[in-house]
């Protein structure tokens, strides 16, 4: 179970839409990555890459193909059970950010921790790793989208989790930023083992990761350096 990847996929398949509206999402889908691995996914608008994510978090099932996380199926889990798996297992950086609208940014870590069964977050060093000490008394609705992220960011962060699904990260940060916030999961990756996905746009950042792959029409692919 431990030297388990943290994520397997194998031949996972996915349509979405009905009638002639029907897509093929994820088109026999491959991939394996290890604890500690930090791996970037891009690809064009409607690819398919947000329903990886999905079905990586065992958010989603698919129509066919097979899921494992740490070692664990989750191909097929009930409801119950899956959102159990993700809160023991996993941690999500989404675009749409689902901070909670009454709790402060220094809250959201700490609700995050004790939810986890974690006692010893360091909020303020999280704070501080994603320059928001200034706001750790601010709840969402007094922060700019940018800051939103960074706490959500910082939240993901104040767990351990085996496998991080992360989606856009930089999309509402300056250039600068961008490069500090993909830094800190690259060293979530080395130092603390976490699996980390990112999908994203921005090719300024992907040499922080270890392997770049992309999505096209459902299909994934590993892209060469060169390629970058
Ligand atoms: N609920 C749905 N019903 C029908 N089709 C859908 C649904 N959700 C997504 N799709 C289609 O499935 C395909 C893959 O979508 P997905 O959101 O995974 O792409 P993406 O690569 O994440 O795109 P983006 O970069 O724009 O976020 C697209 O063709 C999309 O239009």
């Amino acid at each position: 179970m431990n030297n388990a990847p943290a994520l397997l996929l194998e031949n996972v398949q996915l349509a979405l839409g009905d009638g002639d509206a029907r897509v093929t999402a994820l088109d026999h889908v491959n991939l394996c990555v290890n604890a500690g691995e930090f791996v970037a996914i891009v690809g064009p608008s409607g690819s398919g890459k947000s329903s990886l994510l999905a079905i990586a978090g065992a958010l989603s099932a698919p129509d066919a193909g097979r899921v494992e996380i740490a070692g664990q199926d989750v191909t097929r889990l009930s409801a119950s059970k899956a959102a159990r798996f993700r809160r023991e297992n996993l941690g999500f950086v989404f675009q749409a950010d689902n901070l909670t609208p009454s709790l402060t940014s220094a809250e959201q870590l700490q609700l995050a921790g004790r939810i986890a069964g974690r006692k010893d977050v360091p909020v303020d060093a999280l704070l501080a790793a994603v320059d928001m000490s200034h706001r750790a008394g601010h709840r969402p609705g007094q922060l700019s989208g940018g800051e939103r992220q960074r706490v959500g960011i910082a939240r993901a962060l104040a767990l351990v989790p085996r496998l991080l699904l992360v989606d856009e990260p930089t999309a509402a940060l300056d250039r600068a930023r961008s490069h500090e916030v993909v830094e800190l999961l690259a060293e979530r990756a080395k130092v603390g083992g976490t699996a980390v996905v990112m999908v994203t746009h921005d090719r300024d950042v992907l040499g922080h990761c270890d392997r770049v792959l992309e999505m096209v029409d459902g299909r994934l692919s590993e892209l060469e350096a060169s390629a970058l």
